[in-house]
């Protein structure tokens, strides 16, 4: 079956209705477009447990702080639409702001308590309450039965969990691994502002990530010195945070945190905020 283009919530409701009726699995990815293989991935896997895959494709101003990175967001709908083509997706969602926030913006939006304002929140204050918000529209807009995330944006996984957990939404959360380039770098729609030489200092990220998990035994201090020591010593790399927590809760891993930690790091090259996380297991 072509790939179905849709741009209004009608139009979607409407293309989506009969699977719904006849009870059919239908799996949402939920992407911001420029799409990449770490994308590819979800929707393969949205194509193997689900009967209608539906992607959207919304760069949602709710979620940005600073203006410029909204304005300069990636945006690439014609290659988009081709790679969706060629994985096998049904439906593509892919609203203006108009049609997602008719007034603007919306004056009721979901809250992602404490956490939301820690790690990636502290950055980028009122980030997680855009997230989940929008999250929650294309929920109720597409009523899938299973939603689609990658593991790269880990805090961002979590507080959907939660927040489908907290207020009984209907569907089931998939997590899919990090897709990494053959170097290590995790894929991102922002890479491609990274010269040659910053895609060299960002390899600094990944690479701080493995050497914490490998000094696992050791303990979390001894994790944390291991990766800071690997920062360190990259010229470029600006680090806003390299932190442990415990995966169950995302509080921050005590020392002698006995389970699997999950280790996470932000930090800007060049142009570019980049984050990676690993799972280090015990
Ligand atoms: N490398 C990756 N591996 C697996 N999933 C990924 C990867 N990159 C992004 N995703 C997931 O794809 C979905 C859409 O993400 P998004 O469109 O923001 O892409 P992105 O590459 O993370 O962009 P950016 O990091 O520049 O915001 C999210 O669930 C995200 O976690
Ligand atoms: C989940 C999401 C599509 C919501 O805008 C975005 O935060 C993203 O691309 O990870
Ligand atoms: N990848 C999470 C979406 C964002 O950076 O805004």
């Amino acid at each position: 079956m072509p790939l179905h283009t849709v741009t209004t919530v009608a139009e979607c409701r409407a293309a989506l209705e009969d699977a719904r009726r006849a009870g059919r699995e239908i799996a949402l990815v939920p992407t911001m477009g420029a799409l990449h293989e770490g994308h590819a991935a979800l929707v393969r896997h949205a194509r193997e447990v689900a009967d209608v895959v539906v992607v959207s494709i919304f760069v949602n101003p709710l979620q940005f702080g600073e203006r410029s990175d909204l304005e300069r967001y990636p945006r690439t709908l014609e290659a988009d639409q081709a790679l969706l083509e060629e994985l096998g997706a049904d439906l593509l969602l892919a609203p203006d702001a108009e049609q997602m926030y008719p007034d603007g913006g919306s004056s009721t939006t979901v809250h992602a308590g404490p956490l939301g304002d820690e790690l990636e929140g502290a950055s980028r204050p009122g980030h997680f309450d855009g997230v989940l918000t929008v999250v929650t529209k294309l929920l109720n807009i597409t009523q899938p039965t299973i939603v689609c995330f990658g593991e790269k944006d880990a805090q961002q996984v979590f507080l959907v969990r939660r927040m489908i957990r907290d207020l009984d939404l209907p569907v089931a959360v998939h997590e899919i691994e990090t897709v990494r380039e053959a170097d290590g770098l995790a894929r991102s729609s922002r890479n491609v502002f990274l010269d040659d030489r910053q895609h060299e200092v960002a390899l600094t990220l990944s690479r701080a990530l493995r050497a914490a998990a490998a000094a696992r035994a050791d303990g979390v201090p001894a994790m944390l010195r291991a990766g800071r020591a690997v920062l360190d010593a990259a010229d470029d790399v600006d680090l806003d945070y390299l932190t442990a927590v415990d995966p169950e809760t995302f509080a921050p891993a005590p020392d002698d945190h006995a389970g699997d930690v999950r280790l996470l790091v932000a930090a800007r090259v060049g142009p570019v905020r980049l984050i990676d996380t690993l799972l280090a297991q015990s």
